[in-house]
C-alpha cells in the first residue's frame, strides 16, 4: 500500500516538473537565454551527412553539391533529392547561405578598399584599362638612368639605384676622379663619367646628378635604357634650394629675416647685381629660377618662351618612362617596381637629405601670396610639375588594386626597416660641404643580424656610396679579379671590344660628316679625327685658293689675248 502512495506520489512530482518545464520554457526561449535554430541545425547535419557521404564515396552527390556552391547558375531544381538520396536541396540551400554570407564579406571588403581608395586618391577609382602585371613571370629590367634632379627627393632615390647595382653586380657610372656629379651645371658630356671603370663596356645605372642631354649619355648607357626623373611641387622645391644652398647669401640678402620674399620683390634685379659683382657666376645659382627644368636641360634663355616649354614637357615624356612625384614617393617607388619588374625590397628606403629644423637652412613657412610669387618666378616649372602629376595619376590608375596591395606592404616594410636599423640617437650631417644641415642616421647598434647587411646600404648617402663604388669598380680591384674569375664580370677591356671608344669615335665621325667632308666612315681610326681636321683646313685653304689661281691664270690668258689683238689690229 506504502508502495502504491509512493508511485503515486512520484507520479504527481514528474507531471509538476513538466507542468513547470511547459510553463518556463517558452519565456526563456523569448528572453533569448536558450536558442534552438532546430531549422538551422537539421540543414548543416544534411550538409555535413553530404560532406561526409562524399568522402565515402558519393561523389556524383559531391559534385553537385560543390557545383552548387560555386556556381550560381546551377538551377536548385537539378539538385532536388531522388528517392533514397540525400536532401541535397537543403544542402544546396546551406551552400547558399554560406556564399552569400562570403559575397556579403567580399563586397564589404570591396567597399571598404573603394572608400580608402577613393581616400587616397580620387583618381584611381576605376577599373578601366589596367595593365597586366605578372610578378612572377615578368623579367627585371636592369637598364636604368635617372635624371637626379635637385631638392626633389632625389638622393633617397639614388640610394636605391645605388643599392640595386650594389647587390646585382651591375656596372654604374661614377663621375671622374674626385667628384660627384657629371659635370653638373654644363651639360652631361660622356667626358665627365669615369670611362675606365666601365672597362669599355656601357653602365647598367646611371643616377648621380646630370644635366639632361640625351645623345652624349646614351654613348655611355646601353641602347635600351629607360630613364626616369623626379619633380617636387616647385613651390617647396624652390624654399629648399634657396634656404639649403643659400643662394641668399650670393644675393647678399643674409641681413634680412626673410630673404625669400625681399629676393621676389625683384629677382631680376638681384640677379643683375649679382651678374655684375660675380665673376664667375656662382654653381648653385643655376637653379635660381626653373631649377627641375635646368637640370632637365632647357636652356634658361627658353625659360620664358611657351612654346619652347611645352616642347620640352613633350620631348620628356617621350624620352623618359617615368616621371615620378616627390609628393607621393612611396606610390612613385611601387609604379618604378611594377615597371621594372623589380622586388619590394629593392624600393625599400630610408628618407634622405631632409633638412634639420632649427637651423638657418630650416623649413620657412610660406605665406599664400609668396607661394603665388614663387610659381609665378618659376613658371616653366609650374607647368612641368602639373603636366606630369597629371600623367602620374593616370599611370597608377591602369595598375589597378593590386598597386595598392604593393602600396601597404612597401609602408609596413620601410616601418620595419627603419625601427631596425636607425639608432634613436640624433645625427646632423652636411652633404656636398654645404653649410646646409641636414639629418643623418646611425645604425642602430641592435640591428638585427639578418638585416644587418642591407640596413648598411639604405643607410649609405650619396657620397659614401661614390666611394665605396670607386674601390669596387677598380679594375684591379681584388672584388673584381674574384667576380672575374667566377664569371660574373666581364673579362678586362680589349681594344676592339671597347663599345665606349667606339661609339665616340663614330660620333666624332658623324659630327664632322655633318660638315660636309665624305668618305671618312671607312676609317675610324685613331688617326681619323687628326686626318679629317687637317683635310678640313687643307680644303678650307683650296677653296679660297683654287678658284684664285684659276681667275688669275684666265685672266693672264685674257690679257695676252687682248695683247695680241691689239697687236694684230694695227
Ligand atoms: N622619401 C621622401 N619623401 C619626401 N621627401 C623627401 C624624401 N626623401 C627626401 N625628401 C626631401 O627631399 C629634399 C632633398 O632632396 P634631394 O635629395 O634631391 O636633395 S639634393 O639635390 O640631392 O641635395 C629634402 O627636402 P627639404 O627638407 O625640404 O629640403 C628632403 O626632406
Amino acid at each position: 500500500m506504502k508502495f502504491v502512495r509512493f508511485l503515486l506520489l512520484c507520479f504527481l512530482a514528474v507531471c509538476l516538473l513538466c507542468f513547470t518545464a511547459i510553463l518556463l520554457l517558452p519565456r526563456v526561449n523569448e528572453k533569448n537565454i536558450i536558442r534552438l535554430p532546430s531549422k538551422a541545425i537539421s540543414e548543416y547535419a544534411d550538409f555535413f551527412a553530404a560532406k561526409f557521404s562524399h568522402a565515402y564515396g558519393n561523389e556524383e552527390a559531391n559534385i553537385k553539391a560543390v557545383g552548387s556552391s560555386r556556381k550560381q547558375s546551377v538551377p536548385a531544381g537539378l539538385l532536388a533529392p531522388q528517392n533514397g538520396e540525400l536532401n541535397l536541396r537543403n544542402v544546396s540551400n546551406v551552400d547558399r547561405e554560406f556564399e552569400e554570407l562570403l559575397r556579403n564579406v567580399n563586397d564589404q571588403d570591396e567597399e571598404n578598399s573603394k572608400e580608402s581608395l577613393e581616400g587616397t586618391n580620387q583618381e584611381a577609382s576605376t577599373e578601366t584599362g589596367i595593365l597586366k602585371y605578372d610578378e612572377l613571370s615578368c623579367k627585371p629590367y636592369n637598364h636604368i638612368a635617372f635624371l637626379k634632379t635637385h631638392k626633389t627627393g632625389s638622393s633617397t632615390l639614388t640610394n636605391i639605384l645605388n643599392r640595386y647595382a650594389d647587390l646585382r653586380e651591375l656596372i654604374i657610372a661614377l663621375p671622374m676622379r674626385h667628384l660627384y656629379r657629371f659635370g653638373w651645371p654644363n651639360y652631361f658630356h660622356w667626358s665627365s663619367v669615369d670611362l675606365w671603370r666601365l672597362n669599355g663596356k656601357p653602365a647598367s645605372v646611371l643616377c648621380n646628378h646630370a644635366r639632361y642631354r640625351r645623345p652624349l649619355m646614351d654613348v655611355v648607357l646601353h641602347s635600351d635604357t629607360k630613364f626616369i626623373t623626379i619633380l617636387r611641387d616647385p613651390v617647396y622645391q624652390f624654399e629648399s634650394t634657396f634656404n639649403y644652398m643659400e643662394l641668399y647669401r650670393f644675393l647678399r640678402l643674409t641681413n634680412y629675416s626673410n630673404p625669400l620674399e625681399v629676393f621676389l620683390t625683384n629677382p631680376r634685379g638681384y640677379l643683375r647685381n649679382l651678374a655684375r659683382t660675380e665673376t664667375p657666376f656662382p654653381e648653385s645659382m643655376h637653379l635660381v629660377r626653373n631649377g627641375m627644368f635646368f637640370d632637365l636641360g632647357l636652356a634658361p634663355l627658353a625659360q620664358d618662351n611657351d612654346e619652347e616649354i611645352l616642347n620640352a614637357i613633350k620631348k620628356i615624356e617621350h624620352e623618359f618612362t617615368l616621371v615620378l612625384m616627390m609628393e607621393y614617393f612611396d606610390e612613385s617607388l611601387v609604379l618604378l617596381k611594377r615597371e621594372f619588374c623589380w622586388d619590394l625590397d629593392d624600393v625599400i628606403y630610408i628618407k634622405q637629405n631632409e633638412r634639420k629644423v632649427g637651423t638657418d637652412t630650416s623649413k620657412k613657412v610660406l605665406s599664400l601670396q609668396l607661394k603665388e610669387k614663387i610659381r609665378a618666378w618659376n613658371k616653366a616649372d609650374v607647368l612641368l610639375y602639373d603636366h606630369f602629376n597629371k600623367t602620374f595619376w593616370e599611370k597608377i590608375k591602369q595598375h589597378g588594386r593590386g598597386f595598392y596591395k604593393d602600396l601597404e606592404d612597401l609602408r609596413r616594410k620601410n616601418r620595419e626597416m627603419y625601427h631596425d636599423c636607425v639608432s634613436p640617437e640624433e645625427v646632423t650631417e652636411t652633404a656636398f660641404r654645404l653649410t646646409g644641415k641636414i639629418r643623418g642616421f646611425k645604425l642602430n647598434e641592435g640591428v638585427s643580424r639578418f638585416n644587418k647587411y642591407l640596413c648598411q646600404k639604405l643607410l649609405r648617402n650619396e657620397i659614401d656610396y661614390i666611394n665605396y663604388f670607386r674601390e669596387k669598380l677598380h679594375p684591379y680591384s681584388e672584388y673584381q679579379k674574384q667576380l672575374r674569375a667566377a664569371g660574373r664580370a666581364p673579362p678586362l677591356e680589349q681594344a676592339a671590344g671597347n663599345i665606349i671608344t667606339n661609339r665616340i669615335k663614330a660620333m666624332r665621325v658623324r659630327l664632322l660628316n655633318s660638315t660636309g667632308i665624305r668618305g671618312v666612315q671607312s676609317q675610324p681610326s685613331r688617326q681619323t679625327v687628326q686626318d679629317i681636321s687637317q683635310r678640313v683646313q687643307s680644303a678650307a685653304q683650296n677653296v679660297r685658293v683654287v678658284p684664285k689661281r684659276a681667275q688669275v691664270a684666265a685672266q693672264n690668258e685674257r690679257l695676252q689675248n687682248a695683247a695680241q689683238n691689239v697687236r694684230v689690229v694695227p
